[in-house]
């Protein structure tokens, strides 16, 4: 692949929203906004002392490509290290920012990189931890712990767990199997040096993790996987320059995106539609924790929505805008086509598309960018997560209790039981129709249904919850959204508790059959799991939000799934 630095292209058919648009970026160009905004210039976004404090502490990213560069080699050099060591397999572990960027990565790049091959593991799901156990070569493979803070619990007790296995296996040698990617000063540094781990890789400050792509966190995996990390950065500064404090507002590919974003959510269309072909489906998680945690607060923000089903436009209400990203040699007939269909239909489309996968360097920074100039428009703090804490809040207090009495508190009684699924919900009903008929009876239009599947990921579920969602879509006209839990409650629970109050929650559980212990603590990780699903119902019910916990006991998640869509598809059709 070259390395010629070429921008992707990017249009933007905002129909009858130009003149807004318009509007806006007349107004940046009044205010200076390029100049400042390179500048931290924080009153650009919020008023208060305190928001313009930690605005102008989390804008490191910008530079982010100038100080990468030169650590490229130090990089690359490692990964030939690992490599002759015989290491055969690489296992990165971290929440939202922190293991968004290696699996869009990962996809994207799956035929055409050639180094190590890479696992994700960012769930707390015993089934998908033993999954990933018995498919590595456990003595032969680099756990790359990720974590920005080093105390978020998820990647602390698969670290616990993994380094116990390796123990097993090579005694007081075991910290040669693991690296961290941490903040300098965290205490994951402390727990990292005392375990012998074979590197610690520490990023610089002043970058949030959502906004840390292109840092040693998205990096260092890529470059294990076999990416062309120096072009990706090149294809990142390329992207910088455009988005560069010198240039026209009207050419500035960061800026537009923005500000068509923000506009466009300040007129209801808040709902961004990504549509992409199947090897960048990823792309959506990445962007689900960077537009969602980023905007949504405040009662205000985008929403993100990937993997919606996609269908004709009379489907759509007016809270859309559609984002297609592709390839520019590849043709994906059928999604252009469809938005080429809303597009003539009236609904605002944007499309982007890349010269081949190296061009993510530059769409990360595009996007990142945007957010940050979308939240201008909005007025909000893009670099903050206030109500994320709320469900850990709630999770450690549940923790505190199983490290007390050895299991979770008992809940209050279901509100209807049925065919083997027990159903709680902030509405009556004494069967499983009437309890979804009642809850789904409160969609108002532009609201969004959020599957929230506390369940381990595999294809045959996501066909599963695909169905589910094309129901809802289709029969009551809704945006909706899907994420595994705990991976969503680092990315779009923010927008979930945060953001306007639109959303429908289902989430669903289970027991966990097969459940693994975790070392030295007197939980296992599907305890966890469901104290982390009980931890989020708590602060979206805190919030007022509209809930519907679904439990699927012991008898199988598919088949739990698929009873759950019969008495939907019930509920819905009668409704
Ligand atoms: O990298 P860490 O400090 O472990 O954080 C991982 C994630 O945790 C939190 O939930 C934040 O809201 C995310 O923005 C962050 O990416």
């Amino acid at each position: 692949m070259d390395s010629t630095p070429a921008l992707p292209a990017m249009t933007l058919e905002m129909g009858t929203y130009q003149a807004s648009l318009n509007a806006q970026l007349e107004k940046f160009r009044g205010h200076n906004f390029t100049t400042g905004f390179w500048q931290k210039q924080a009153d650009l976004w919020v008023a208060d002392a305190e928001g313009q404090q930690s605005i102008r502490s989390f804008m490191g990213w910008l530079r982010v490509v100038d100080t990468m560069l030169p650590a490229v080699p130090e990089i690359e050099q490692f990964v030939a290290e690992v490599k002759a060591a015989g290491f055969r397999h690489v296992v990165v572990m971290g929440m939202g920012g922190s293991s968004m960027t290696p699996i869009v990565l990962r996809q994207a790049f799956e035929h055409l990189a050639q180094g190590l091959p890479m696992s994700v593991l960012d769930t707390t799901n015993p089934g998908s931890v033993r999954e990933i156990e018995q498919a590595i070569p456990l003595a032969e493979t680099l756990f790359v712990i990720a974590s920005k803070s080093g105390t978020t619990a998820e990647p602390l007790a698969f670290g616990d767990y993994f380094y116990a296995r390796m123990q097993e296996l090579k005694g007081d040698q075991a910290g040669e199997n693991f690296v961290a990617i941490t903040d300098p000063g965290s205490q994951f540094v402390t727990q990292a040096t005392e375990q012998n781990y074979r590197r610690i890789f520490l990023n610089f400050a002043e970058v949030g993790g959502r906004f840390s792509a292109l840092s040693y966190f998205g990096l260092v995996p890529a470059a294990l996987f076999g990416i062309d990390i120096k072009t990706l950065l090149q294809r990142a500064k390329t992207m910088m320059r455009a988005c560069g404090s010198e240039g026209a507002v009207e050419h500035n590919p960061g800026l537009e995106l923005g500000a068509a974003l923000g506009v466009l959510a300040q007129q209801g269309r808040d709902k961004l539609t990504l549509v992409v072909p199947a090897d960048l489906s990823d792309f959506g998680l990445w962007l689900e924790q960077l537009v969602a945690e980023s905007t949504g607060k405040q009662n205000t923000g985008i929403l993100p929505v990937a993997g919606d089903p996609l269908g004709s436009p009379e489907v759509y209400g007016t809270d859309r805008v559609f984002v297609y990203v592709g390839y520019e040699s590849l043709p994906d007939e059928e999604n252009r086509q469809q938005v080429a269909a809303l597009q003539a239909a009236g609904h605002p489309v944007i499309t982007i598309l890349l010269h081949d996968p190296l061009d993510l360097g530059a769409e990360f920074f595009r996007w990142e960018v945007a957010t940050a100039v979308a939240s201008a428009v909005l007025g909000i703090n893009p670099f903050d997560q206030p109500n994320v804490q709320a469900a850990k809040t709630a999770t450690n207090r549940l923790m505190e209790v199983v490290e007390q009495q050895g299991q979770l508190p008992q809940t209050s009684a279901p509100t209807t039981s049925e065919d083997g699924l027990d159903y709680y919900a902030n509405v009556t009903g004494n069967s499983a129709e009437a309890v979804l008929k009642a809850f789904f009876g409160q969609a108002r239009p532009g609201d969004y249904l959020c599957v929230q599947a506390y369940l381990m990921e595999t294809p045959a579920l996501n066909t599963e919850l695909d169905a589910l969602r094309q129901l809802v879509q289709q029969r009551l006209h809704l945006a909706t959204a899907a994420g595994y839990g705990p991976r969503f409650l680092h990315s779009t629970g923010q927008f979930h508790k945060g953001g306007p109050d639109t959303g429908l929650f289902l989430q669903i559980t289970t027991d966990h059959p097969h459940d693994l212990p975790l070392p030295g603590r007197p939980y296992t990780f599907g305890t966890f799991q469901n104290a982390q699903a009980a931890g989020d119902l708590q602060a979206l019910q805190d919030y007022n939000r509209r809930t519907l916990r679904v439990h699927l006991g012991s008898g199988g998640e598919q088949a739990g799934v698929e009873q759950l869509l019969e008495s939907l598809n019930e509920a819905l059709s009668t409704k």
